[in-house]
């Protein structure tokens, strides 16, 4: 199925791009089914059967690890390195150990797909797998870093272009943020204990947990941003500086935020202090890389019009500056006595996952998967445009929807009687809730359901057609774009 021209140098390596670009469809919808089934338990807990590994505790984490993991991951593997090789104008740097990045990668995949449902856990947040698996990722990441910047070193053009520099900050953070914050003592091969305790645990654990947003599903797909807003607007950046800047001040910021997620703990007063000041500091750099994506479209503002991996990727911008600014008033310690422990923080993270990640994912591949296969268009035009549609309502049905629940629960959970007494038990809240779950549900099999067409979209560009690698440009004076 894969035609690899014999490992040629004079052609790009493909075929690991289409292997992690289809995979990422395939990872999309499990994760996003999960989600779903989730959201429906929160409808109907009877829906666990009282099955042991479908109980909502160990499907919860398999949906975060799945959807982050396995449809974010692979997308990323997929994108980084298709634009690595089209901005450096080299093949990657060792077919063998990109090879190794992809089982490997899927091999992770599985075993999280076994171990969770079956209850096995560190129970530390997005960092859930055991020890063996924990090394597992460890070796692929290093040959991920290996393949992707031997690749840089070995370029043909002088020029490191800015993509570069997002996805080389995210494999470098990333590689350092699960090795400290998974250094733990096993106890068997299925359980281990944290190096750490207490308050300190806490603070690296949401170090990691703050970092994992803001490099795995910020950073990242900002360099996944910066290569295909200009291809599919046929624009150049905005503005190239604004694009160096608020890289630098974006990674300087993200680090020292996590805080934000420990407020009125018993984490020392002043570090959440800092915490929530970095944080209401981090909406600037967020915000440079929204305007700058944005506002490359100018003078081609009529494409989105007609164009639907446009409107994609234009509205995963518009999410990411909405959740930015949401996420820097939430750390704001007054609101977050409100939002924090209600559905308000489920609504900031999907308008962040949905709105964000999964649409900027969504039209990159729209844009990619057919040039995988030496074609200009998907399979249907009109498929994406409903696609579109119907994933931006699923996700605006899903956020309104946590963002009354949330707030209404924050009030009632918060009001007294003149007595001192609580004007509502913790059940009524739940009870009150209960519509606005049925809403979330809804929302959220319009965003599958808009998967399921991607993947029926994808398929009929494919089938019958080979994967082929292309041909590196052998002129010299390359654009930096690739
Ligand atoms: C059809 C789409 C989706 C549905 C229906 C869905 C549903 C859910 C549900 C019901 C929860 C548990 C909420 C709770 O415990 O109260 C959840 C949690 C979560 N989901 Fe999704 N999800 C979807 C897609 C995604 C995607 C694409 C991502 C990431 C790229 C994502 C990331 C997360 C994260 C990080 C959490 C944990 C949030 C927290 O602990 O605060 N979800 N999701
Ligand atoms: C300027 C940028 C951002 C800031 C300052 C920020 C801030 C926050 C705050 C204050 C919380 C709630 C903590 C709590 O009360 O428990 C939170 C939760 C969360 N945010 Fe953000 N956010 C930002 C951007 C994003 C983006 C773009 C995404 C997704 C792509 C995201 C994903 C999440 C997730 C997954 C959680 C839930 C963590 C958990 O408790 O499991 N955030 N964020
Ligand atoms: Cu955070």
């Amino acid at each position: 199925m894969w035609l690899t021209v014999g490992g040629n140098q004079d052609n790009f390596n493909y075929k690991v791009v289409s292997q992690f670009a289809i995979v990422t469809v395939l990872w999309g919808i499990v994760g996003m089914l999960v989600g779903v089934i989730l959201a429906a338990q929160l409808v109907w807990p009877e829906i666990t059967f009282n099955i042991p590994w479908l109980s909502y505790g160990r499907l919860r984490p398999l949906h975060t690890n799945a959807v982050i993991f396995a449809f974010g991951g692979s997308a990323l593997f997929a994108t980084s390195y298709y634009i690595v090789q089209r901005t450096c104008q080299v093949r990657l740097f060792c077919d063998k150990l990109a090879a190794f990045t992809f089982w490997g990668w899927q091999a992770v995949i599985v075993l999280a797909a076994i171990t969770l449902p079956l209850g096995i856990s560190t129970s530390k947040e997005y960092a859930e797998l055991e020890w063996p698996i924990d090394l597992l990722i460890t070796v692929v990441w290093v040959a991920y870093a290996i393949v992707f910047f031997g690749t840089l070193i070995k370029r043909k053009t002088k020029h490191i272009y800015v993509s570069n520099w997002f996805f080389g900050a995210y494999i470098l953070t990333i590689a350092v943020l699960h090795i400290v914050n998974n250094i733990e003592m096993p106890a068997s091969l299925f359980k281990s204990y944290s190096a750490y305790g207490g308050a300190q645990d806490a603070m690296i654990q949401w170090w990691y947990g703050h970092n994992a947003v803001g490099f795995f599903l910020t950073t990242s797909f900002l360099g996944m941003m910066y290569y295909f807003i200009p291809k599919q607007a046929d624009r150049p950046i905005y503005s190239y500086r604004l694009s160096i800047v608020h890289f630098w001040a974006l990674n300087f910021t993200y680090m020292w935020a996590g805080p934000h997620h420990l407020l009125y703990s018993s984490l020392p007063d002043w570090t959440q202090s800092l915490g929530m000041v970095f944080s209401l500091i981090l909406l600037a750099p967020s915000w440079g890389g929204m305007i700058n994506g944005i506002m490359t479209l100018s003078g081609a503002w009529h494409k989105l019009r007609t164009d639907p991996i446009l409107k994609f990727l234009v509205v995963a911008l518009s999410f990411y500056g909405m959740s930015t600014f949401e996420g820097s008033m939430m750390s704001i310690k007054t609101v977050n006595s409100l939002s924090h422990y209600t559905d308000w923080t489920i609504g900031h993270v999907h308008s962040g996952a949905l709105g964000w990640v999964a649409m900027i994912t969504i039209g990159s591949l729209y844009y990619l998967i057919p040039r995988l296969v030496g074609q200009r268009d998907m399979y249907s035009t009109k498929l994406i445009e409903l696609h579109f549609w119907i994933a931006t309502i699923g996700v605006v049905i899903y956020i309104a929807a946590m963002w009354i629940a949330g707030v209404m629960q924050g009030l009632m959970w918060r009001a007294f009687e003149v007595d001192g007494t609580l004007t509502y038990s913790f059940v009524e809240s739940v009870k009150a809730t209960y519509p606005f779950y049925v809403i979330r549900l809804i929302g959220g099999l319009c965003y599958l359901g808009g998967m399921l067409l991607m993947a029926y979209n994808v398929y009929k560009t494919v089938a019958h057609k080979k994967f082929i690698d292309a041909p590196i440009p052998q002129a010299l004076n390359l654009s930096h774009q690739g």
